[in-house]
C-alpha cells in the first residue's frame, strides 16, 4: 500500500500547494478540513512567524504557516491536534502531527542555546543552524514507554488526576538518559505502582504528537507487590478483570491497541491492527 502522505523538506520560495495554519490555539479549519491553497492562505491576515514546507499529500506539496497568534479568517475555526485525532480522517491527522512537531520545535529553536543568536533553517535539512557555534539542532524526539501489564484475565490500568473523568489507562513514562527502554519500563512501573514486573515483551510504537512523544509500547506479566499508588502522578490504580473494564483511551491510542490486543489474544479473536 502507498501512503498518501510523506513528508519532505520543501523549499519555501517555490509557490503554489497547500497549507495549514497554526497558531497556539490549534489549526485553521472550515467545511473542507484543515488544508487551504497556500496562497490564497497567505493572502489572509495572519501574523506569520515562520513557514515551512512539510511533505506531499497525495503528491501535492504541502507547507505550514506558523503563525503568532490566531486570527479570524471568515467562515473558519482553530481546532486543537487531538480534536483532529479523535474525529477528523487519519491521513489528515498524520500531517497535522507532523506539522505540529516541526511547528513546535523551529518555535523553541529560533535562538542557539549555545550562544543565544538567531539561528537559521538549514535548506534541504530538517534542522536550524547557528553559524558562530556550527551547531545543529533537529526535531525532538522523547522516547516514552508504554506497558500493559497483565495477571491472567486481569490487566492494571491506572488514572492521571490529568484524564478525562472515569477513563482508566495503561503506564507510561518518559526515558531518562542512561536508560535502556526495558530499564525506563521497570523504573516507571516501581515508581508509579511499586510492583514489580517480568516477561517484558515489545509490541509495537507509535508516534504521539503531544508534543513530541514517540511511543514504545510493551506487554509485561506482573511479578510480585501490591498496588501503591505515586502521589500526584497516579490519581487511582487497579486490576480489571477483561470483562469488566471501566472506560478506556481513544481508539487510535497504543494505550488503548495494547489492551485490545491482549483481550482478543485471551478471548481468540482477531487482533487490532496498530493506527501509525
Ligand atoms: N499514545 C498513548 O496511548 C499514550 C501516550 N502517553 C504519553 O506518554 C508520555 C509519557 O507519559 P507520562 O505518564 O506523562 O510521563 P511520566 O510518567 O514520565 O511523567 C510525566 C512527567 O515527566 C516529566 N517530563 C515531561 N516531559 C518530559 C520529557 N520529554 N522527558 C522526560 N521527562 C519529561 C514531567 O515532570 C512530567 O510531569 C506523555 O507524552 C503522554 O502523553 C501516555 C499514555 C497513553
Ligand atoms: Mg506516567
Ligand atoms: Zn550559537
Amino acid at each position: 500500500m502507498t501512503s498518501r502522505w510523506t513528508t519532505a523538506v520543501l523549499d519555501t520560495d517555490v509557490t503554489g500547494g497547500w497549507a495549514v495554519a497554526r497558531s497556539p490555539e490549534g489549526f485553521l479549519f472550515d467545511d473542507n478540513g484543515a488544508l487551504f491553497p497556500r496562497e490564497w492562505l497567505k493572502r489572509q491576515d495572519l501574523s506569520l512567524l515562520a513557514e515551512h514546507g512539510i511533505g506531499h499529500l497525495d503528491g501535492e506539496p504541502v507547507y505550514l504557516l506558523e503563525l503568532q497568534a490566531a486570527g479570524e479568517v471568515p467562515g473558519c475555526g482553530w481546532k486543537g491536534l487531538r480534536g483532529f485525532m479523535l474525529e477528523g480522517d487519519h491521513t489528515l491527522y498524520k500531517v497535522l502531527g507532523y506539522a505540529a512537531q516541526i511547528g513546535t520545535w523551529a518555535r523553541e529553536h529560533r535562538f542557539c542555546g549555545n550562544c543565544g543568536q538567531a539561528m537559521v533553517q538549514v535548506p534541504r535539512e530538517r534542522a536550524m543552524y547557528c553559524q558562530p557555534c556550527d551547531l545543529r539542532s533537529y526535531p525532538r524526539i522523547s522516547p516514552s514507554m508504554i506497558v500493559l501489564i497483565t495477571r491472567g484475565d486481569e490487566i492494571l490500568l491506572a488514572r492521571s488526576p490529568r484524564f478525562v473523568s472515569g477513563v482508566y489507562s495503561t503506564l507510561a513514562g518518559f526515558a531518562e538518559p542512561g536508560e535502556s527502554a526495558e530499564d525506563c519500563l521497570i523504573r516507571e512501573v516501581r515508581e508509579e505502582v511499586q510492583i514489580e514486573v517480568r516477561n517484558i515483551q515489545y509490541l509495537g510504537s507509535q508516534c504521539w504528537p503531544f508534543p513530541h512523544s514517540m511511543m514504545l509500547g510493551f506487554h509485561a506479566e506482573y511479578a510480585a507487590g501490591e498496588i501503591v499508588p505515586q502521589a500526584d502522578e497516579i490519581e487511582d490504580a487497579q486490576w480489571f478483570n477483561i470483562h469488566a473494564l471501566p472506560p478506556l483511551p481513544a481508539s487510535r491510542s497504543i494505550a488503548r491497541y495494547l489492551i485490545d490486543v491482549y483481550v482478543a489474544r485471551r478471548l481468540g479473536h482477531a487482533e487490532p491492527v496498530l493506527p501509525g
